[in-house]
């Protein structure tokens, strides 16, 4: 047995040859295990025999000439040990008692290379069952009628129960009935719990065909654990193994004592009612079962129907409180009667305190990625949609909420994970059912070292609260439940990328596993170290997840003598196939091993060449040679300094060789320590390129979350702008248009020039009466023209171009307007136009208007609309020319 320095009792088990390995000869084993000398009693008589405790490690011949090595452990299991020798032999039982008697946590955990048989241990197979199923069974049937249960067919749910255990709970759980969690998690619908772990190589990412299960697909499912898991074994094995069976056969067949959960679920809460879950018929109960055992009532009537509706209210409330409805697809519920049985353990059964209540809960977590994750908590897809895209993958069941492994009020010694749910489990079906169920959730993956590869390290907690029935003041007025746990550890396997085949996340997964497996064996060397030395050892177990959670209960707490704990009971179990991978098999055995010696490979020995050679020795053939007769060549004096000298050197060279050893284990330990950190780099670029995504993608979604505020502030503003124009334009119906100061100022010149030249005309008509009568005379018959009496009137266009004046629509408007004949007139014959009469049917701000372009000249005609020519001479100078483009003849009369 290990010292009392060790933390760990570590045994070692290897793993049969698998079937497809069988016919493969290894011709050079490199892991021997050596066989234990005979102990003899003092009566002569031989002991039983007893398993070994050491192994040698010849490493295969090759060009490196590595050391051979020994290792030594609490025991060795052989490739034929069964699952029963592995639980008898780790003390299982006592254990168990340690925890039901004196609240002494335990645990048991599986550390060794992948495939290697760790979940086998642990888990089983279908028609074997592990130490798990055996620590449960000897559990529950140890502490027999003495269990309390939360949940009576007769009775409502034992509330009181639930919340003195809630209340002795140190780490802030939710504790829940087993068959509320149950129903809720079997009973709502078609929920499919996908995994989260799919990996290139299977579809199957967890553990959903676990060995317990039937599997209702026939067909053998990739991933999933092989229908017949026995291997070919060694005829040694297959002798063993058939010992085995006999004296599982020889024990008491284990009767069926716990109650059919599914019947129990059917009969107490009527959502069972039909006889099949997923179109499978239930299988029932024989009636001489239910009348057998107090659990069933005698009655056909369920419970759900004899409850009052108050109850049912109750009850249904109680439920939803207490545990999220699921709305995905899952497997079907895992049944009982598909449980293994095998091995029986109805021969084994520890003591307990008889006046004492007992009460088990059962968690599950693993530690994934060094984060630790509840597997008995899966999120609820129909609750109301989370806003955040966390919530929302939280819900979506892509993201899981890590727990958090720390100290609590009630706990402030010791850490423990916080915020898990336990399930209270009354019996050993309804454990194994909740075992079930967790293990769907925990992640697996295939790789190339073994189909249903852990991709996690799987925790299962068994909770044993007592509390004393008594009537001392303790059960009367503290009403506190203690009790201690059971631990039971899958750890996920080593594995070297290039065996396992694995790319990706799964590449990246095992980095992880692989960089905690190493500060986990650091935690281990340092036992092993300590113990050789004889000191006390101090565990750097601070450093990752998994080794605070393995070794935080290693050590008493002593800062408050009335919480006094002593430190857990553990053991690990080494697993280790001994036809697979040299180099990470002694890896994992350098560090576990709780004794290691190194030994030097045999090479011929110079100092025993010459020690054998005696003085006076001859040779074979007869002659002498220098060492065959000292005398002839050597005095004895100088032999003997030579053999000396030789002794020494070869002294020195053997103790080089052990330091080559040795630097050559150091450099492994550094390729390793190097694979591991560049797996952690490749983790922490994943890292930083997601966060860098999300960083990107949440600046991208705030910056087009400002410009659409941006967009809808732009449009109400013009919106609201348009809206007060157009309430201004409403109130104000009439408008004034200002003209612009240019127009005013031209408007006021043209005035101006029109005064000038006024004047000028006023000018030359006085000028005019005062010359010749004939011409005075013609400029009063003219003057009547100007008359409002004056209606016809006819004005001779002189037309530099070749329109007409029909098709000009401003002389058109003009003629109908103020009743004028317009004539164009004909290119000879215009300079007879009168002048004078010409310029007093234009005005002269029009005049001024059109100097620069008109050239045509205006006259008048007479009453009788003779056109009155004129004279060449005499108009010449005066003749303005008039382009009809030009026009503007304003509001002046002609
Ligand atoms: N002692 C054993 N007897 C029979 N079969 C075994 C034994 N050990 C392992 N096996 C078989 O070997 C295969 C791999 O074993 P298992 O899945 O337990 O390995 P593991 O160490 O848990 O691997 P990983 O670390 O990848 O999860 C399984 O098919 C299992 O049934």
């Amino acid at each position: 047995m290990a010292p009392q320095t060790s933390l760990f009792q570590v045994f070692l088990r290897l793993r049969p040859p698998m079937q497809q390995n069988a016919g493969k000869q290894n011709t050079e084993p490199w892991l021997l295990v050596e066989q234990p000398t005979p102990q003899i009693a003092e009566d002569g008589e031989q002991t039983p025999k007893s398993h070994p405790t050491h192994i040698t490690l010849q490493p295969p011949n090759d060009s490196r000439k590595r050391a051979i090595e020994r290792f030594g452990f609490t025991k060795v299991f052989h490739e034929d040990a069964s699952q029963l020798d592995v639980f008898e032999e780790i003390a299982a039982v006592e254990n168990i008692q340690n925890v039901l008697k004196n609240g002494r946590d335990g645990l048991i955990a599986t550390l060794g290379v992948t495939g290697s048989g760790k979940s086998h241990t642990i888990l089983g197979t279908k028609a074997q069952r592990g130490l798990t199923q055996m620590t449960l069974d000897v559990l529950y049937r140890s502490i027999g009628s003495n269990i309390r249960r939360p949940c009576h067919p007769d009775l409502p749910t034992d509330v009181q129960l639930l919340q003195s255990l809630q209340a002795s709970d140190a780490s802030e759980a939710l504790i829940i009935p087993a068959t509320t969690f149950l129903e809720n998690m079997y009973t709502d619908g078609d929920r499919a719990r996908y995994s989260r772990a799919q990996t290139p190589m299977t579809g199957i990412g967890s553990r959903a065909q676990t060995p317990m299960t039937v599997c209702p697909q026939s067909s053998h499912i990739p991933g999933s654990f092989p229908k017949s898991p026995r291997p070919t074994l060694s005829p040694h094995a297959t002798r063993s193994r058939k010992t085995a069976a006999a004296r599982d056969s020889r024990a008491s067949p284990r009767p069926s004592e716990a109650p059919h959960f599914l019947q129990l679920c059917r009969r107490g809460h009527g959502q069972f009612k039909t006889s099949a879950v997923n179109g499978k018929p239930l299988p029932t109960v024989p009636e001489s079962f239910a009348e057998k055992d107090p659990w069933y009532p005698p009655s056909k009537t369920t419970i759900w129907e004899r409850l009052t509706p108050r109850k049912k209210h109750a009850k249904q409330s109680f439920i939803q409180d207490s545990f999220p409805i699921h709305h995905a697809r899952r497997p079907p519920m895992p049944r009982p009667s598909t449980f293994a049985h095998e091995p029986d353990m109805s021969s084994y059964a520890t003591i307990i305190d008889s006046h004492c209540d007992y009460a088990v809960l059962v968690s599950m977590y693993e530690v994934y990625n060094d984060r630790i994750f509840d597997l008995l908590s899966s999120t609820s897809p129909g609750g109301p949609p989370m806003s955040t895209r966390q919530g929302a993958a939280l819900q979506k069941g892509l993201m899981r909420r890590p727990l958090v492994f720390k100290n609590t009020e009630m706990s402030p010694d010791r850490k423990v994970v916080a915020g898990l749910k336990k399930i209270l489990c009354s019996s050993y079906d309804e454990a194994m059912m909740i075992l079930e169920t967790g293990l769907t959730e925990r992640r697996v993956a295939g790789t190339g070292s073994n189909s249903v590869s852990s991709r996690s390290h799987g925790f299962f907690c068994i909770e044993v609260k007592k509390k004393s029935r008594g009537n001392d003041y303790a059960s009367h007025h503290m009403n506190l439940w203690a009790g201690g746990t059971l631990s039971i550890v899958d750890l996920a396997g080593s594995e070297r990328a290039r065996n396992a085949k694995t790319t990706g996340s799964t590449l990246a997964e095992a980095g992880k596993i692989n960089e905690s497996l190493m500060y986990l064996g650091q935690c281990l060397q340092v036992q092993s170290d300590c113990q050789q030395d004889g000191t006390k050892p101090i565990v750097p177990f601070r450093q990752c997840k998994l080794t605070e959670l393995l070794f935080s209960n290693s050590f008493p707490s002593a800062s408050n003598p009335s919480q006094y704990r002593p430190p857990q009971k553990a053991v690990m179990i080494v697993t280790a196939d001994a036809q697979g991978d040299f180099n990470a098999t002694s890896q994992i055995l350098r560090y576990s091993a709780l004794a290691r010696e190194v030994t030097v490979p045999r090479v011929p020995s110079v100092t025993s060449v010459m020690g054998a050679l005696k003085p006076g020795a001859s040779g074979h053939s007869g002659r002498n040679t220098p060492l065959d007769g000292p005398q002839s060549y050597f005095s004895a004096q100088e032999l003997e300094q030579a053999h000396h000298e030789i002794s020494r050197l070869a002294e020195e060279c053997n103790t080089l060789v052990v330091r080559l050893t040795e630097e050559e284990i150091k450099r492994t330990e550094a390729e390793l320590k190097l694979q591991a950190a560049e797996e952690k780099a490749l983790i922490a670029e994943q890292e930083v390129r997601e966060e860098c995504w999300q960083e990107m993608e949440t600046m991208l979604e705030q910056e087009k979350q400002r410009w659409r505020e941006a967009w809808d502030t732009e449009r109400f503003n013009s919106q609201e702008y348009m809206d007060e124009k157009i309430e201004i334009l409403e109130k104000n119906v009439s408008f004034e248009i200002h003209e612009d100061s240019n127009s005013n100022d031209r408007f006021d010149e043209l005035e101006r020039e029109n005064e000038v030249l006024r004047a000028k005309l006023a000018a030359m008509e006085q000028e005019m009466q005062t010359r010749s009568p004939t011409k005075k005379a013609r400029t009063t018959s003219k003057t009547p023209a100007k008359s409002p009496a004056k209606k016809a009137s006819k004005v001779v266009l002189e037309e530099t171009t070749s329109t007409t004046i029909n098709q000009n629509p401003f002389l058109a408007s003009l003629m109908e307007k103020e009743k004028v004949t317009l004539v164009l007139k004909p290119s000879q014959g215009m300079d007879d136009v009168d002048e004078d009469s010409r310029l007093s049917e234009i005005s002269p701000r029009k005049l001024t208007l059109r100097e620069s372009t008109m050239r045509t000249s205006v006259m008048t005609t007479s009453s009788n609309d003779e056109v009155m020519p004129v004279t060449p001479g005499t108009t010449k100078k005066k003749t303005r020319k008039l382009t009809t483009r030009k026009w503007d003849l304003g509001e002046d009369d002609f």
